[in-house]
């Protein structure tokens, strides 16, 4: 509820109104068999004139409860659609403020389900309250008392229907509550899957694995239809049961005291009132008992949405005032270890770039080459250590002016559906023509963006299917320089590349971004020939740093790399 209240606060107007209503619904319900019961009496006593006046007063009464259930219905539609929203979208804003770690912890599954599912849930059953919440207690109330104002001497009958029907339900919904939770569970499961299945089409198609994942697939879903076939069976028993109990009831009503209608046959109004007032009475405990179960799947919801406005931002920038940094980078004894991890994958690394300077960063795979350079936008923090950028430690630094100064090429090129310029955009909101020409010039992506159909505005489809591996490697090269960035890096960026173009690029880069401290990463020697300074990787320690000359004479390591890649060239 915690989570809840601050976003219902918003509605306080829209929930009186819904309230309003829904009172004046529960009120117009239990006065019918009231007016109904005097008109039976008055069609007995064949007095027309009543039963004319209290005809027009039972339609009168319908219609304002058909009116006031109308305006319930909007009120409370306005709230719960809005609550859902709001959460949406104050979900949305905590996890774009969330590290990689976050991320990573809470899995990427896992906060769609929260997100779609969750708020659903949480959704309906705000619904739900308005429309019921003070409808049950005062039906109940009402009832009960309007009930044995009719018939004081049945008033045993209605605790001992209220009691048969409170056992059926503490019994059945008991059950379903555990099982809603672990529907949420195989719903999130499911999607995961799915999810998974989608994005490694071409792998599950090319190592033919379509029916070990339908069928890794097909028993989570079965897992989940299993579940809901016993929920829907609880609920095929409930329903009967309870009417079972409420018909008996009325039978044994009119059962006791059916006799009396011969000597007074006003009686008959009485039974009906009577046994209107405990199908309200069975109608106002089953809605609360629904209500309780599907609120404890709402509540299940609600502290899975809970848990991510509490989970603290992994990394924190401070609110200081923006500042135009240099493109100096500066590694002093910096470890890291991957959150859950035993062991640094980054072991007292120190180095420093100079603005302008271009550093190629070589080592086997694994050797935490990516992970060094993630550093430097502050992706991640490290344990020990310091890194500065432009002199500052990045700690200290403004988010917006520590991600303006450093453009990060990814190892996986990732494109936005939408169009060309939509993308490129993401790297400079206020990129003219001009200034996509001319980074798509350096990237080696103006011959191909030319030849499609709209240019910059052709279309990028889902998960940018319709390019292949090297145009969106150009793309991603061409969204990171068109910000004149003062650090660029590149994590193995050219991979798809060919050796021409890869040489084309670099080139690029010399000519119209000499001022920029370019990071290359790679595991080819010839990506990073021509670099200033190269760091060698070995374990996440450096192993060798100088330029390609200096580490060829002297670097051990280096130059083993060096001789096994020159000899597969050459074969
Ligand atoms: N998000 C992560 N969480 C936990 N461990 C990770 C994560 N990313 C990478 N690692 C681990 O850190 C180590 C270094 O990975 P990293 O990607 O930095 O290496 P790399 O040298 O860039 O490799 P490659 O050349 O294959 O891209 C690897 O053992 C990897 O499994």
């Amino acid at each position: 509820m915690k989570t809840l209240i601050p976003f219902l606060k918003r509605y306080n107007k829209d929930i009186f109104f819904a309230s309003l209503g829904v009172i004046i619904v529960a009120f117009a319900t239990l006065w019918q068999p009231h007016l109904l019961q005097d008109m039976i009496s008055a069609i007995i006593s064949s007095d027309r004139s009543n039963v004319v006046n209290l005809g027009m007063q039972l339609i009168a009464l319908a219609i304002i409860g058909i009116i006031a259930g109308v305006f319930n219905t909007y009120f409370a539609a306005k709230v719960a659609q809005g609550v859902a929203a709001d959460m949406r979208e104050a979900t949305y804003r905590k996890i774009q403020s969330f590290s990689l770690s976050n991320i990573e912890e809470l899995s990427s599954a896992n906060l769609v389900v929260r997100m779609t599912n969750d708020i659903n849930q949480v959704q309906l059953i705000v619904m739900n309250f308005l429309q019921q919440i003070m409808r049950v207690p005062i039906l109940f109330v009402g009832a009960f008392i309007l009930a044995v104002m009719t018939l004081p001497q049945l008033w045993w009958m209605i605790i001992v229907m209220m009691i048969a029907i409170i056992l059926v339900c503490a019994f059945s919904f008991s059950k379903m509550g555990k099982y809603f939770g672990k529907i949420q569970t195989y719903i999130e499961n499911n999607n995961r899957l799915a999810r998974e299945n989608l994005m490694g089409m071409r792998v599950v198609k090319s190592f033919v694995q379509e029916d070990s994942q339908f069928k890794t697939f097909s028993k989570s879903s079965d897992d989940m239809t299993g579940l809901t076939i016993v929920i829907g069976n609880l609920f095929s028993i409930l329903i009967p049961s309870f009417f079972l109990i409420g018909n008996l009831a009325v039978a044994a009503s009119i059962f006791l005291i059916g006799d009396i209608i011969n000597t007074n046959p006003a009686m008959l109004a009485s039974i009906n009132a009577f046994t209107q007032y405990l199908m309200q009475i069975l109608f106002a405990i089953i809605t609360a008992g629904l209500m309780m179960t599907t609120s404890s799947r709402a509540f299940v919801s609600l502290k899975r949405l809970q848990e991510i406005f509490e989970t603290k931002p992994g990394l924190q920038f401070p609110d200081v005032a923006p500042e135009k940094l240099s493109g100096s980078v500066e590694f002093d004894h910096v470890s890291f270890t991957y959150p859950g991890d035993d062991e640094p994958t980054i072991k007292d690394v120190s180095f420093s770039a100079k603005p302008g300077e271009q550093v190629g960063i070589v080592g086997a795979t694994g050797s935490g080459k990516s992970t060094l350079a993630q550093l430097i936008p502050r992706l991640y923090d490290p344990q020990e250590g310091t890194v500065k950028v432009g002199g500052k430690n990045i700690k200290d630094v403004n988010q917006k002016s520590l991600q303006g100064t450093i453009s990060f090429v990814l190892q996986r090129s990732t494109l936005f559906s939408g169009t060309i310029a939509e993308n490129l955009r993401q790297g400079n909101e206020n990129a003219t023509l001009e200034d996509m020409k001319w980074a798509a010039n350096i990237a080696q992506a103006s011959e191909f963006i030319e030849k499609l159909d709209g240019k910059y505005d052709a279309k990028v489809e889902e998960r940018s299917a319709n390019f292949s591996g090297g145009q969106k490697q150009r793309l991603s090269i061409t969204r990171g320089v068109i910000s004149h960035p003062e650090i660029l890096i590149l994590d193995d960026s050219t991979s798809a590349l060919d050796a021409q173009s890869e040489k084309r690029v670099q080139e690029g880069l010399d000519r119209d971004l000499n001022g920029t401290t370019t990071f290359i990463i790679s595991e080819k020697i010839s990506s990073i020939i021509h670099a200033n300074k190269i760091i060698v990787l070995d374990h996440g320690q450096i192993v060798g740093i100088g330029t390609h000359d200096d580490l060829v004479k002297n670097n051990n390591y280096y130059q083993e790399i060096y001789n096994t890649q020159i000899a597969k060239e050459d074969k």
